[in-house]
């Protein structure tokens, strides 16, 4: 089996069981959205996928090897990991940030050979942020410093992509900037998995969606096999109406469910 495959995935946090039973297989080549409500366990998901969450039971592999069972280097170069909200200290020039993302080839940021330089130029370009490549990394916007974040991923260039709300900060020109990025990633071979809140990009960007809910995986499969007014219902406790328009699904929030 080729990408990553994981089954009967539980992992406790302290006490709390945050995913149950997960049973799941994600495919090269496919961008897919993992939805679901506040605390349902998506951070935890991509954590466990990026070896940063020890599993409590089941397992986890990228082309049949086990996840936990990589050196920390060859993981580093399999799976690119973008995790939610982070920053940056130190005020370093942009281009020597997302060069770090080149540091699991073994290659020096302030030495990087063609190869390397290459990824970061074209992982710059997919977030719309050339012309920054000298400015410090402490004076940009919030939305330009999750770009910034985002290109480092990206310029690993590892066959797994995984981000934490990827386009949570963004303006919408530089959310479908970053999508199409996410996208066009998968379509080089890339397995790409990106949580998002939005449920109108995850419907129209997102070649599968994973839905969880409470820890356990709620529902897998096409947009519109995942994205019903049933399911809103149930697992986002909103009511909503969700038509097909050109380009992909309309989701309108109409209100909360008052007994959810
Ligand atoms: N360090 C921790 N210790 C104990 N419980 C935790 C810890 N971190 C998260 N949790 C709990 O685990 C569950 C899953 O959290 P997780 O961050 O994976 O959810 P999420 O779906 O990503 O949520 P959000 O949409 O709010 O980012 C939640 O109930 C959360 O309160």
């Amino acid at each position: 089996m080729t990408g990553l495959e994981i089954r009967a995935l539980s992992v406790d946090l302290g006490a709390r069981r945050a995913l149950q039973g997960i049973d799941l297989a994600l495919e090269p080549g496919r961008l897919t959205a993992l939805i679901g409500p506040n605390g349902a366990g998506k951070t935890t998901l991509l954590r466990a996928i990026a070896g940063l969450a020890k599993p409590s039971a089941g397992e986890i592999t990228l082309n049949g090897a086990s996840v936990a069972r990589m050196r920390a280097s060859e993981r580093a170069r399999a799976i690119a990991y973008l995790p939610q909200g982070g920053g940056v200290a130190w005020p370093l020039p942009v281009e020597s940030v997302v060069a770090l993302g080149r540091l699991p080839h073994g290659e020096r940021p302030d030495h990087l050979p063609a190869q390397g330089r290459a990824a970061v130029e074209a992982a710059l370009l997919s977030v719309g942020l050339e012309g920054f490549e000298s400015r410090p990394a402490t004076a940009l916007s919030g939305g330009e410093r999750a770009r910034m974040l985002l290109a480092r991923a990206l310029a690993t260039q590892a066959p797994v992509l995984l981000a934490d709300e990827p386009v949570a900060a963004l303006d919408p020109r530089h959310q479908l900037i970053v999508l199409d990025g996410l996208r066009a990633q998968a379509r080089s071979g890339a397995t790409v998995v990106a949580i998002l809140h939005d449920l109108n990009l995850a419907a129209r960007f997102a070649d599968r969606i994973v839905l969880l809910d409470q820890g356990k995986l709620e529902a897998s499969g096409l947009p519109e096999a995942v994205v019903t007014e049933a399911r809103l219902a149930s697992s986002f406790g909103i009511r909503a109406r969700v038509t097909r328009e050109e380009g992909g699904l309309l989701v309108v929030a109409q209100g909360p469910l008052s007994d959810a």
